[in-house]
């Protein structure tokens, strides 16, 4: 079992933005994508989803080829954590992260059956998970962006799919509840079934997590292997265009980026 790209380029219409993409990532493990703004995360991610197509490579999940996994079938398998969600309907938040079951509400012949109660409390279970119960009935898009993230990661966890992929999910998140959305992903990975690929523009989350770790850079990936030997000064430093270090303390690396030394204040005698 696994999700998987091979020599994958992927891009908005005839145009790459990165290209020689391969990976396979297996249920208990995760993969982190890094770059700079730009860099191509959420375009390889969304081909990743079938939003995209590839232009070229080939997709896997689970053995299968993508061509072959549209709707329901994709849904089963991955779930998906946007950026953001523009929703013009004032859903509750309930709804929403109940809808991410949908998948499995198909009878005998294809009738489309309601959720169940096992579903419904599912959803709950979900809400519950990331500490925003008392948000099941307020309408999602009348919500600040961090409780939307919390909202979208709920149905994530509701679906239940295999794989979950994530667009920087704890961009707009509160420093409390993005260690909260880290230690969901931890829990993840732990029972084994489930396997995490996500963008981030913090390095120390992929170490946090003891991740795979793929640098995208100038249209290539410029690196790709265990956090603990990609996410290094040099790698780092060329990824981001900075001097960067990697200091080693006694919890673990830290990363800070070196400036320059100023000048001081001039004296204004
Ligand atoms: N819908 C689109 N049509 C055409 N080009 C696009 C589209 N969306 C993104 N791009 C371009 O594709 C490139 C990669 O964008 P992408 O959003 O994948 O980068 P990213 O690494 O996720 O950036 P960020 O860290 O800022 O979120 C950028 O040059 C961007 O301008």
């Amino acid at each position: 079992m696994s999700l998987k790209a091979e020599n994958l380029s992927v891009g908005h219409g005839p145009c790459a933005v990165v290209t020689q993409v391969t990976f396979e990532l297996q249920p208990g493990q995760a993969l982190c994508l890094l770059g700079p703004n730009g860099s191509g995360k959420s375009t390889l991610l969304k081909t990743l989803l079938g939003i995209l197509p590839p232009l070229q490579g080939e997709l896997q999940v689970d053995g299968e080829a993508f061509d072959n996994l549209r709707g329901n079938a994709l849904a089963r398998q991955l779930a998906y954590v946007p950026q953001h969600k523009d929703d013009p309907f004032a859903f509750a938040c309930e709804d929403v992260v109940l809808m991410a079951r949908s998948h499995q509400w198909r009878g005998l012949g294809g009738a489309l059956l309601g959720p169940r109660m096992a579903d419904r409390e599912a959803a709950h279970a979900a809400l519950a998970r990331l500490g925003i119960a008392g948000l099941a009935k307020r309408a999602f898009n009348q919500l600040s962006g961090g409780q939307q993230q919390l909202v979208l990661m709920a149905r994530a966890l509701c679906q239940n799919s295999r794989y979950i992929l994530l667009d920087e999910p704890t961009a707009s998140l509160d420093f409390a509840n993005a260690a909260l959305v880290m230690n969901q992903l931890e829990q993840l990975l732990v029972d084994g079934e489930h396997a995490v690929l996500w963008t981030s523009h913090d390095p120390q989350q992929a170490l946090h997590l003891q991740a795979q770790v793929m640098l995208l850079h100038k249209g290539s990936v410029l690196a790709q292997g265990a956090a603990s030997e990609v996410i290094q000064a040099h790698n780092l430093s060329l990824l981001y265009n900075l001097p960067i270090d990697v200091v080693q303390t006694a919890s673990g690396p830290w990363i800070r980026a070196t400036t320059p030394d100023r000048p001081g204040p001039s004296s204004c005698t």
